[in-house]
């Protein structure tokens, strides 16, 4: 039988080969599977069944166009699509992003993550994801229902409660899922578990809003209390000013910690005396302004346009919760430089390859995407159960479940990082350990 090494580098090829263009694929598809290495010299049946080759190519790619009018009456026509990764262990299950930089390769990465990431929360999803090059930014409510609409009208020929069930991402919060949901239900009546995210008055969860940033900070904790440490007294940068960064600042204030910055795509805030929590939910969730405001509003922040990790000051936490690659080799070389002892990643992918090697080459504790943010999708699948049940369950009912989840994601990553020796490597334990689950079933279920 053919090595794994050469097993890995054909598929990688063929991969490049297919989709010489898709950088955002190749780079979360390639880190995977330099992981899984150990697993599959372990496990000579996944090389022999080829399950890798199943597990890269989507089970199906769905691309549409989607008109909308704006307000003056002119006529845009963006594109929208639907990657349906996944289906070992559950239905399709991942968020739609609106922003302009969407394309494929975008959509594959985040959905091929998608998948090891949601068998790691234990709960039967598998892996999807979709959104279109619609940018948000700007548009009048008006705007962003008709964009919905439109976008609705043709996804809800693929999707069930039972068959793909998207949610939010950049881009898709409580107005947008309203508006998907409302198309949805007007073309094929009450389908109470097609979409999750939904406002509380039709069938969404509590804790939903919430879930991303909150099982954030409990991944992180259960990750330092394992290095008999605590979050406690510690400094922390907080990149983004959206949904998982709002709620991730508020738990980890909760803890103990004092955040200091938060940012959005033009600049970053620098509070040395500790982000106020009040005023980015104002700025960002009631006005949907830019975070510029929030320095004129306290007085004791400061401003700055560029990225956050180019700020040079001493901390402790890097929590990156803006978006894919937005942390580079230099940037990580700068946290090594300023005493950042953990990275926990709220975004998905946000630090390329050469910043990740930095981490694990000047030993800061790293805990990847798919392991630290795995909390929104767990709380959308606790949705799902409660719309199955037609019953709600209390906030608190489903904040210790999710804690619960998150500390068991943690412990699942650190016992495969044992298991197969890693020396602490958190990602590729969090990569194999997700990976196990999905490869027994596809396995399981013969040639799929
Ligand atoms: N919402 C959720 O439940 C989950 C979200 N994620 C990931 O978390 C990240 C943030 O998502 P959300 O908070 O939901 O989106 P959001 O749309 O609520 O917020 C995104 C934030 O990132 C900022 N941003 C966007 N591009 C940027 C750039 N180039 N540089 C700096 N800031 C930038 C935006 O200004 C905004 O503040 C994304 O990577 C998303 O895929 C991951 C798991 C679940
Ligand atoms: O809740 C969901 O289904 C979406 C979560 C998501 O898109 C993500 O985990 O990146």
């Amino acid at each position: 039988m053919v090595d794994v090494e050469t097993y890995i580098n054909d598929l990688k090829e063929t991969i490049t080969h297919r989709d010489p263009n898709q950088s955002e694929f190749q780079e979360a598809v390639f880190t995977v599977l330099d992981s899984l290495k150990p697993v599959l010299k372990k496990h000579p049946e996944y090389v022999k069944a080829n399950i890798l080759a199943s597990l890269v190519e989507p089970e199906r790619v769905i691309q549409f166009r989607v008109p909308w009018q704006d307000d003056e009456g002119n006529f845009h026509v963006n594109r929208g699509f639907r990657v349906q990764f996944n289906s070992a262990i559950g239905p399709y299950k991942g968020g739609l992003r609106l922003h302009p930089s969407v394309n494929l390769s975008i959509v594959k990465f985040l959905g091929f993550e998608q998948i090891l990431k949601n068998s790691l929360t234990g709960l039967p999803i598998g892996g999807g994801k979709g959104g279109s090059d619609f940018d948000p930014k700007g548009k009048s409510d008006s705007e962003i229902m008709r964009f919905c609409q439109s976008f609705m009208t043709e996804l809800q020929k693929f999707i069930g409660p039972d068959l793909d069930v998207p949610a939010g991402d950049i881009g898709v919060g409580g107005r947008e899922i309203g508006f998907l949901y409302g198309q949805y239900k007007r073309l094929n009546g009450f389908q109470g578990g097609i979409l999750t995210g939904k406002g509380l008055e039709y069938g969404g969860s509590l804790a939903r809003t919430e879930a991303t940033g909150f099982g954030l900070i409990y991944y992180l904790n259960a990750l330092i209390k394992d290095q008999g440490d605590t979050l406690k007294g510690k400094t922390v940068k907080i990149s983004g000013a959206g949904n998982v960064a709002i709620y991730a600042l508020k738990k980890a204030q909760e803890n103990g910690a004092n955040v200091v910055t938060v940012s959005d795509s033009n600049g970053y805030v620098y509070d040395p005396n500790g982000i106020d929590l009040a005023t980015v939910k104002q700025i960002k969730e009631v006005e949907r302004g830019r975070i510029k405001e929030y320095a004129d509003r306290v007085s004791t922040a400061k401003y700055f346009e560029g990225s956050v990790w180019d700020l040079d000051i001493d901390y402790d936490i890097a929590l990156p919760c803006a978006t894919q690659n937005e942390i580079d080799e230099t940037q990580a070389k700068l946290m090594v430089k300023d005493g950042v002892k953990y990275v926990a990643e709220g975004a998905n992918m946000p630090s390329n390859s050469a910043a990740i090697a930095v981490y694990k080459d000047s030993k800061i504790v790293y805990g990847p995407a798919k392991a630290a943010n795995a909390g929104g999708v767990a709380v959308s699948a606790l949705e799902m159960s409660q719309n199955s049940e037609r019953l709600s369950w209390t906030f608190e009912d489903v904040d210790n479940r999710l804690k619960d989840i998150m500390e068991n994601i943690y412990q699942k990553s650190a016992d495969a990082d044992k298991e197969y020796d890693l020396g602490k490597d958190f990602q590729a334990g969090a990569n194999i350990a997700g990976f196990e689950k999905v490869a027994k079933a596809m396995l399981a279920q013969g040639l799929v």
